[in-house]
């Protein structure tokens, strides 16, 4: 809300004294109740200046349409047009919402980021309940990209959250204006049907982490059910289900059964490698390593609810998962391992550089068991929030003993106190 040249002036100046990791404008000009907020004075200001350095610019139809002379905006087409002539203007991405485009079912937005469209389509939600959504939208924009999510992934989120409240709220009747307010705090409310998301990623979930083996469950006769039972009974905090000699149809059959113990108990399930699994049985998510699916492609496909892993050796690695919007990288082989054939050792010195250089949450991987768990853990980073192993609970006879005795090893470690 920016009502005079003077503050649009002040607020360039300060942007180039002190650049921000991104900025999204919501040219506020005209309320969605019809109200004209920004008269024309400022609009010369707004597009010489404030546009240029914008990261996203989230104009509405008649917002679009003000920025651009006032040009027709009727279509999805017009809003194409409109998107491309915005991003002339200096935005490295458009978002024109086509909240109030006339004659559609649909709610439908277009982004533009200067190489490709993106049709955001849902359906319209019938409500009074509409004063605020725009500016909604834009600060939830804002916050997913704080994140480190890419601005595809942020609009898709910011505009889910905005759908998931507007649906929440729409029988609310307070005020006598012509527009009511939503209801943001829907997540808060622990009868919300609406709210689908599920916990947002938790890096303390990386502080036993169990990955299955299926060699290992067949040397030991065990079903790959009952060793994700086992481990979670032992104190397992996530599972990845690392099945590289399944078939697919039953890979997805043991992935199943795997998630509804899991979800039981409130430990996500994630699927090693294969994305389409995770997709198809609704896992928690993926781990992904380099020469599986690039994480930001992952991404794109499983949305951004859910925990993508990335195995990082080096610190370059760990910033392209960050800069993809992983939620965790995996650090290995510590120790030399049997497991994963021809994996290049990194060492407790290879772990703790790469530590030091992630902004993302680590877990350790590669013989790591109960006789070095505590020596990795006291490594001394504190974003290390646990250990990922094989062969020390699943190539055993007890998976629930082995995993009982490590959770006690790492609880004995500072790591609690990292
Ligand atoms: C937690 C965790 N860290 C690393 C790996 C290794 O993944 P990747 O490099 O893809 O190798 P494969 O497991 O596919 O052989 C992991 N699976 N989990
Ligand atoms: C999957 C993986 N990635 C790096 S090492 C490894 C295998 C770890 O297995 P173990 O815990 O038996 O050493
Ligand atoms: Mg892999």
């Amino acid at each position: 809300m920016l009502p005079s040249v003077g503050i649009v002036k002040t607020l360039c100046k300060t942007l180039r004294e002190f650049p921000v990791h991104a900025l999204v404008v919501d040219p506020v000009m005209v309320s969605t109740s019809g109200d004209v907020l920004a008269g024309p004075s400022i609009l010369s200001t707004f597009l010489e200046e404030l546009l240029p350095m914008a990261d996203i610019i989230t104009p509405n139809l008649k917002e679009a349409s003000a920025l651009l002379n006032g040009m027709q905006l009727e279509t999805v087409d017009d809003m194409r047009s409109a998107a491309r002539l915005l991003h002339n203007m200096g935005p490295k991405n458009v978002l024109v919402k086509g909240g109030d485009l006339p004659d559609s079912s649909d709610a439908v937005d277009i982004l533009y980021n200067g190489h490709n469209f993106y049709e955001l389509r849902s359906p319209r939600i019938r409500t009074r309940n509409t004063h605020g959504t725009g500016c909604s939208l834009a600060s939830s924009i804002a916050a997913e990209v704080a994140k480190g999510y890419p601005m595809l992934s942020a609009v898709k989120v910011a505009k889910r959250f905005v759908e998931t409240a507007l649906d929440y709220s729409k029988e609310i009747d307070i005020g006598n204006g012509p527009q009511g307010p939503f209801d943001h705090l829907l997540r808060l409310k622990s009868h919300s049907q609406a709210c689908h998301r599920q916990q947002p990623f938790d890096p303390s979930d990386l502080f036993l982490y169990a990955v299955t083996d299926s060699r290992m469950n067949k040397r030991w006769g065990r079903s790959i059910i009952d060793a994700v039972k086992a481990a979670i009974d032992g104190g397992a905090t996530i599972i990845q289900l690392r099945e590289k000699d399944a078939e697919t149809k039953d890979f997805m059959e043991s992935a199943k059964a795997c998630l509804r113990i899991c979800r039981l108990h409130g430990v996500p399930l994630l699927i090693n490698d294969r994305v389409d699994v995770a997709i198809a049985c609704d896992a928690d998510g993926v781990h992904v390593g380099q020469s599986d699916m690039p994480a930001r492609v992952a991404r794109t496909l499983l949305g951004p609810e859910k925990i993508i892993g990335v195995s990082c050796k080096t610190p370059e690695q760990a910033e392209q998962a960050w800069v993809d919007g992983a939620d965790y990288i995996g650090c290995g082989g510590v120790y030399p391992t049997n497991t994963k054939e021809n994996n290049i050792t990194v060492g407790l010195n290879g772990l703790k550089t790469v530590c030091m250089a992630s902004k993302l949450p680590v877990v350790a991987i590669g013989g790591i068991g109960v006789s070095n768990a505590r020596a990795v853990m006291e490594i001394r980073a504190s974003n290390l929030k646990g250990v990922a192993v094989v062969s020390a609970l699943f190539d055993r006879e007890c998976v629930q003993i082995e995993t009982r005795k490590l959770h006690e090893v790492l609880l004995g470690s500072n790591i609690g106190s990292t």
